[in-house]
């Protein structure tokens, strides 16, 4: 197993209170990982040292065999790690396809600079109406993106991670804050990226059903530590796991 992410001793410290405490982990090139925590656990804040938005007290990262410990969040999205809320300024007065053309040209300027003038137009156009396939909103290419539902915007903000290119996605809690009838599409949108795409994927979430079905590995962090990391069949089974959930931070979702 190659490792794309490596994470030793991770640590970060706010005042007294380890949000994240010695976390070493090796994520697995094009594989899906989740990571799943009681509330509180550090799960954020574990994504935020991962992608440069926070400095560890303590510890080390590293992508693809670099260190990164000290890179800015843009130099490592140009490396190949993409957050999902980095791109989430989406022009609500453009058009969907607008957004993610946007996208997909200010990723082909940072990353081909010297042929940035040969590149089309049409070429941006047509990539961007390919990622928007991808994330089911072909249909509302032409609508402003003011006017999307909150599911269709989750859907759009994707498109637009997307077009970032990394080989590498961190999604933080894609379903949060839709109604239930939008959640099976986001489902389906993160299903195909793991089918279509060669990229590797971590996700934090809390509804189970989502980890058990999607993950090749789950890693759980609970008061800031690694308390175990495991298979979704072996995680569940863990008793570990299940007496940090059920200890008095029982999470309803996580049913
Ligand atoms: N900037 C900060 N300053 C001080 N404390 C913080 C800061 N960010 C996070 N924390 C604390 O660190 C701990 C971990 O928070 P974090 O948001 O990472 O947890 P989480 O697992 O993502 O939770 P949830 O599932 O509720 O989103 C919490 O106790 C939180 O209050």
């Amino acid at each position: 197993m190659k490792a794309i992410l490596e994470t030793r001793d991770l640590t970060i410290a706010f005042g007294g209170h380890l949000a994240v405490d010695r976390v070493s982990i090796e994520i697995p090139e094009k594989k899906f990982t989740s990571i799943i925590g009681p509330n509180g656990a550090g799960k954020t804040t574990f994504f935020n040292l991962l992608s440069g938005q926070l400095s560890p007290t303590k510890g080390s990262i590293f992508f693809k065999g670099n260190e990164i410990t000290k890179l800015s969040t843009t130099e490592r999205t140009r490396m190949g790690i993409g957050r999902s809320f980095q791109i989430t300024n989406v022009f609500p007065n453009l058009t969907v396809l607008e957004n993610v053309r946007l996208a997909v040209q200010s990723e082909a300027k940072v990353r081909y600079q010297l042929f940035a003038h040969f590149l089309h137009y049409k070429e941006f156009v047509d990539k961007a109406h390919e990622l928007l396939k991808t994330v089911f909103l072909e249909g509302k290419a032409s609508q402003l993106a003011v006017n999307l539902a909150h599911g269709e915007k989750r859907k759009l903000e994707i498109a637009m991670l997307l077009a970032l290119n990394t080989e590498l996605l961190l999604l933080d809690e894609p379903t949060a804050g839709m109604s239930l009838e939008e959640v099976p599409a986001i489902i389906d949108v993160i299903k195909k990226i793991k089918q279509e795409k060669n990229r590797t994927i971590i996700l934090i979430e809390h509804k189970m059903n989502m980890i058990m079905d999607m993950s090749d590995e789950v890693l759980v962090l609970y008061h800031g530590e690694l308390l175990a990391k495991g298979t979704p069949e072996e995680i569940v089974n863990n008793e570990a796991v299940q007496t940090a959930y059920l200890g008095g931070e029982y999470d309803a979702e996580l049913t």
